[in-house]
């Protein structure tokens, strides 16, 4: 598992003045204190308000609400039985979760990124701050709540190379307020794209999506994170959907196991509302279907080593993001995304594999 210390230092933000943070994101429940963690977070505000004025032309962030979690991965020969106790061989917690993960990929490709999201006052917490800002992204309207705690995952890993993982939702799932506070929306209705997964209740993802389809900001959802149907009133405000292949089963309720299979599902995602799908394949690549023409396939890039895919769909999902707020067709969109994820998967952990953009570019023109 690599370290969250090696990611590149903070950056400042282009904003523009109606989101600067004077406006909580939240009404305060409980004793919300945002950005007590970080005393460095406290300078930049001047910082960000100068850069605003400095710059007639700021990019459109891009804005992540979703889940930050802190990922406790423990190494075991095999699981307790009930009431034993047992010794893992190694242990180490990273900070995770899509929502996180997703901006710390953005603010790595060097796009100004907002995170909104919460967590708990607790040192999971610090953890996830201090990743986030240290990818570069702008922590001013997550909130700290008293009453959970960070959402958490505690993984087993064991050597048959399987799996076994218990989720806490934490601040992820609960304490938010019923009505976002009008700082948060005020920077979703600023931002270049949004992006939300399914690792926060689905009310805060149908407020934040209907409050940029509003202001004409294009939404992507991540179908990750949640079991359950996606409500129709978010996949009304949604532009982009983006399952993978057992995501995209999962929500039609069809096999998704050739691409025949795959346009069918993709077919029943159109008649749900949804006009864009971009399905992420793991090694057979991705493909972008949108509704009346035909679909774009991207290929892998191949990566010289593969060590660990973790991380590597909210790479795909993120880089995709920036190029489409950059204005770039949709192939290059995705070759950019494909880029970014084949350089995720030759690094261990999800965060400290994410590319800066010069790795990718570099990557993409060697290819
Ligand atoms: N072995 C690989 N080599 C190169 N690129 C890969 C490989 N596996 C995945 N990728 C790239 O990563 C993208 C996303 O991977 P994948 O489809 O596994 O996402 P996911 O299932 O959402 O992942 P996650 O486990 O992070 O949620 C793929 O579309 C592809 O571009
Ligand atoms: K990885």
């Amino acid at each position: 598992m690599g370290s969250i210390a090696s990611i590149t230092p903070s950056k400042h933000f282009h904003l523009t003045p109606s989101n600067t943070p004077t406006n909580p994101f939240f009404k305060p429940i409980a004793t919300p204190t945002p950005n007590q963690f970080n005393p460095k977070s406290r300078t930049p505000f001047r910082n960000l308000v100068i850069k605003a004025q400095n710059n007639p032309s700021p990019k459109p962030p891009l804005v992540v609400v979703g889940s930050a979690n802190a990922d406790i991965y423990v190494e075991i020969d095999r699981l307790p039985l009930q009431g034993e106790t047992i010794s893992a061989k190694t242990g180490q917690t990273l900070a995770g979760g899509k929502g996180a993960n997703q901006a710390v990929c953005s603010g790595k490709l060097d796009y100004p990124t907002f995170f909104v999201g919460q967590v708990g006052e607790d040192a999971h917490g610090k953890l996830v701050v201090g990743a986030l800002e240290d990818g570069g992204v702008g922590v001013d309207y997550l909130s700290v709540v008293s009453d959970a705690p960070t959402g958490h995952a505690v993984v087993m890993l064991q050597p048959d190379g399987q799996n076994s993982i218990i989720i806490v939702g934490g601040a992820n799932m609960s304490c938010w307020p019923e009505r976002l506070g009008e700082g948060g929306l005020e920077v979703v209705r600023n931002a270049g794209i949004v992006l939300l997964q399914r690792e926060i209740p689905d009310f805060v993802n149908i407020q934040v999506a209907k409050e940029a389809h509003r202001s004409g900001v294009p939404v992507i959802l991540d179908a990750g994170g949640a079991d359950g149907p996606v409500p129709s009133e978010l996949l009304n405000f949604v532009d982009i959907l983006s399952p993978n292949e057992t995501e995209l089963a999962r929500l039609t309720g069809l096999p998704t196991e050739n691409f025949e299979q795959i346009s069918k599902a993709v077919d029943k995602c159109h008649k749900l509302g949804v006009d864009k799908v971009l399905v992420k394949l793991g090694a057979k690549g991705s493909a972008l279907f949108i509704k009346g023409k035909e679909p774009i396939k991207q290929p892998i890039i191949s990566a010289s080593k593969v060590l660990d895919t973790t991380g590597a769909g909210d790479t795909f999902t993120a880089a995709f993001a920036i190029a489409l707020v950059e204005g770039k067709p949709e192939r290059e969109c995705m070759k950019f995304a494909a880029a970014a994820a084949s350089l995720c998967v030759q690094v261990k952990g999800a965060i400290p594999s994410m590319p800066d953009r010069k790795s990718v570019l570099d990557l993409l023109q060697s290819v």
